[in-house]
């Protein structure tokens, strides 16, 4: 298939555009680099280098993309509190951007980065994608108005149209000499920054409050390689279908408190983090863990990574490699 991917010069992207070429796909990267990273772009795909907001100018007819997988995204949870405005720009006006133009060109089919953040504090857990949709944070609220958008895009013009909720993603992809991680700056993710400490590239890592209602107090996420996330995204390519649109949950089904985490990552790397406790941090959910046994039935999706010591050793390998000691 011919296919552009937003957002391929970021984390996630960047390895599913390495499996899309590996597949045999012919891929063109649509990324503006505002955190992605020119290193991280495969040299086999073509990179325009314009907003999502301005895809139309390469999602013409005449281009004959056959699909668009939609990573270009702000991420960070906590930012989306105080910076509201940059998420509901970025995140929702460029993807309804971005389906005005997959409409225009007749692209048959869309998968869409969403996120387990769209359904705040769960009522029930794991959390299945029937699950009561309500975002605590601004973040969440902007790729759940993206979901709806793609919801009426499936029935109004027949899109085959797949989100894919992804839950706290980690790890890196190692493959010989290559290695794909996550490097966002300033870093907000934990195990990433956890790491940072370990190296002693940081003081100390801040923990956001220890008050929650969770075993120790610290919040809950469910956690899944990079390598078994972007896998789901060839597997939602094919299963694609016009007219609908496909929702599937992507986590291993097994919370770990921050604090369980800080602990692996002292056990993966043999160092010291130390913690401090700070204030939570606005617009938290308490605990998230994923059903995805959609996911399974549906795409016969399998996590192959599925332990935290697999991730955040493959994370420390790719930290150790790419991003110690590098400016
Ligand atoms: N990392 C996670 O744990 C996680 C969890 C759930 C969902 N997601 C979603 O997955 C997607 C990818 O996340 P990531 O961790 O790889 O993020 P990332 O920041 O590493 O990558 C995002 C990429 O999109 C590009 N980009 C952002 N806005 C753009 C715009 N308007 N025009 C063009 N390019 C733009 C950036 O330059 C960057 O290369 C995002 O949509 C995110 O919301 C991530
Ligand atoms: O320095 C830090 C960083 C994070 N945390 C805590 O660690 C947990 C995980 O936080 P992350 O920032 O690593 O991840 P989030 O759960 O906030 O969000 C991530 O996963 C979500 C889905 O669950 C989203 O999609 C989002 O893109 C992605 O950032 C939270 O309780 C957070 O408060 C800390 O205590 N200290």
């Amino acid at each position: 298939m011919k296919l552009l991917v937003t957002g391929g010069a970021g984390y996630i992207g960047s390895v599913v555009t390495r499996m899309l070429l590996d597949a045999g796909h012919e891929v063109v990267v649509l990324d503006d680099l505002r955190t992605g990273h020119r290193v991280a772009l495969a040299p086999e795909a073509t990179h325009v280098e314009i907003p999502v907001h301005e895809a139309a100018s390469v999602l013409t007819p005449e281009a004959g993309f056959d699909g668009v997988l939609h990573f270009a995204a702000l991420i960070a949870a906590g930012e989306s509190m105080v910076r509201p405005e940059l998420y509901w720009h970025n995140n929702t006006v460029g993807s309804l951007a971005l389906i005005d133009a997959v409409r225009a060109a007749r692209v048959p089919r869309l998968v869409f980065s969403s996120t387990a953040a769209v359904y705040g504090n769960p009522v029930e857990l794991p959390i299945p994608e029937t699950a009561v949709k309500a975002p605590t944070n601004t973040y969440g609220a902007t790729k759940l108005a993206v979901d709806m958008a793609l919801t009426s895009e499936a029935i109004g013009h027949d899109l085959a149209a797949v989100s894919l909720r992804y839950f706290n993603v980690a790890g890196a992809y190692l493959r010989g000499d290559l290695a794909i991680g996550e490097r966002h700056d300033p870093e907000t993710h934990l195990i990433p920054i956890a790491l940072e400490v370990a190296a002693g590239r940081r003081e100390k890592l801040q923990l956001f409050g220890d008050d929650y209602p969770t075993v120790d107090g610290t919040c809950v996420r469910d956690y899944i390689h990079v390598e078994d996330l972007a896998r789901a995204h060839l597997l939602a390519l094919a299963a694609a279908t016009p007219g609908q649109h496909r929702i599937y949950n992507l986590g291993n089904g097994s919370g770990f408190t921050n604090r369980q985490v800080v602990e692996v990552v002292r056990e993966v790397t043999g160092c010291p983090v130390p913690v401090e406790v700070a204030p939570r941090r606005e617009g938290d959910p308490a605990e998230l863990v994923a059903s995805s046994q959609l996911a399974r039935a549906e795409l016969d999706w399998e996590p192959a990574k599925p332990t935290l010591h697999d991730m955040v050793g493959d994370a420390w390998t790719f930290y150790r490699t790419h991003v110690q000691d590098r400016p």
